[in-house]
């Protein structure tokens, strides 16, 4: 086993993942996230990113390859010890919001750092400011059902980064919300993040979501592709070629 670069918290190499059906999921990736980096993971519908983002945070194991979270082995890690790390140091969030229907909404958004051992009133201040934060805090002591579907994805969003996690995953984060939402609430993301020094593993397919981050890695059939971007055609050339092959 090769260790893992000193400024990487996660590293991953060779991974290989198969879904229990036999769907292949990841097919050899490797890669390096660093410490406060926000690194977008794109790709089209199938191509892994979820599948990928479950392997990284230890939700996944994978078949072969290895994980690493600040030079700590996941991938030779239990159920038990690998659920620890994902309450303790990681945060979560899906492309659809799910939230505790019993529970209001700044009781959803307290309850990850509740379950750290935050005391019900520090994790009600932490919860309230970040629910203010993401524009939904006058929605604090409504019931999940009572809230738009936007509304319940920016609470989601407040839950996970309350804890202030060391790596935040974020499968679609922005896909329940409309257009003109959307820039609004990912900027509040990755400010958030950048402030509080939170990684953040973004999968997206949007190239404007993609544009937030500090670098991007492109996944197609579960395997990491290089992007290459061109310079733009000059208004001019173009028409030209366009005229060379009439
Ligand atoms: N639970 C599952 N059971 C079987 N196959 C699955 C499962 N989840 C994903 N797959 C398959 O694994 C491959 C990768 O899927 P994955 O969801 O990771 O891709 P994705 O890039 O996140 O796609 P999307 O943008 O649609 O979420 C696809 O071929 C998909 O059909």
């Amino acid at each position: 086993m090769v260790a893992p670069p000193d400024n990487d918290v996660l590293w991953a190499r060779a991974l290989h993942f198969q879904h229990p059906d036999g769907s292949p999921g990841l097919s050899g990736v490797s890669l390096g996230v660093q410490v406060a980096e926000i690194l977008a993971v794109t790709g089209p519908r199938g191509s892994g990113k979820s599948t990928l983002l479950a392997c990284l945070s230890g939700l996944l194991r994978p078949r072969d390859g290895e994980v690493w979270f600040n030079s700590v082995p996941v991938h030779t890690m239990g159920p038990v010890t690998r659920e620890r790390l994902r309450r303790d140091r990681f945060g979560w969030i899906d492309p659809a919001p799910v939230l505790v229907p019993e529970l209001n909404v700044w009781e959803n958004a307290a309850l990850p750092l509740m379950l750290r051992g935050t005391s019900r009133r520090r994790a009600k201040t932490v919860a309230l400011e970040w629910l203010d934060r993401l524009d939904v805090g006058n929605c604090a002591r409504r019931r999940p059902h009572e809230l738009r579907q936007a509304e319940r994805q920016r609470v989601c969003i407040a839950r996970a980064l309350a804890p202030a996690p060391t790596v935040l995953f974020a499968d679609e984060p922005t896909a329940p919300l409309h257009h003109a939402d959307r820039g609004h609430v990912l900027r509040t993301l990755t400010t958030a993040a950048r402030s509080h020094g939170i990684t953040v593993v973004l999968a997206t397919h949007d190239p404007q979501t993609a544009a937030q981050a500090d670098r991007t890695v492109s996944l197609l059939d579960g395997r990491c592709v290089t992007t290459v971007h061109l310079p733009p055609v000059p208004e001019s050339e173009g028409r030209a070629a366009c005229s060379l092959s009439v």
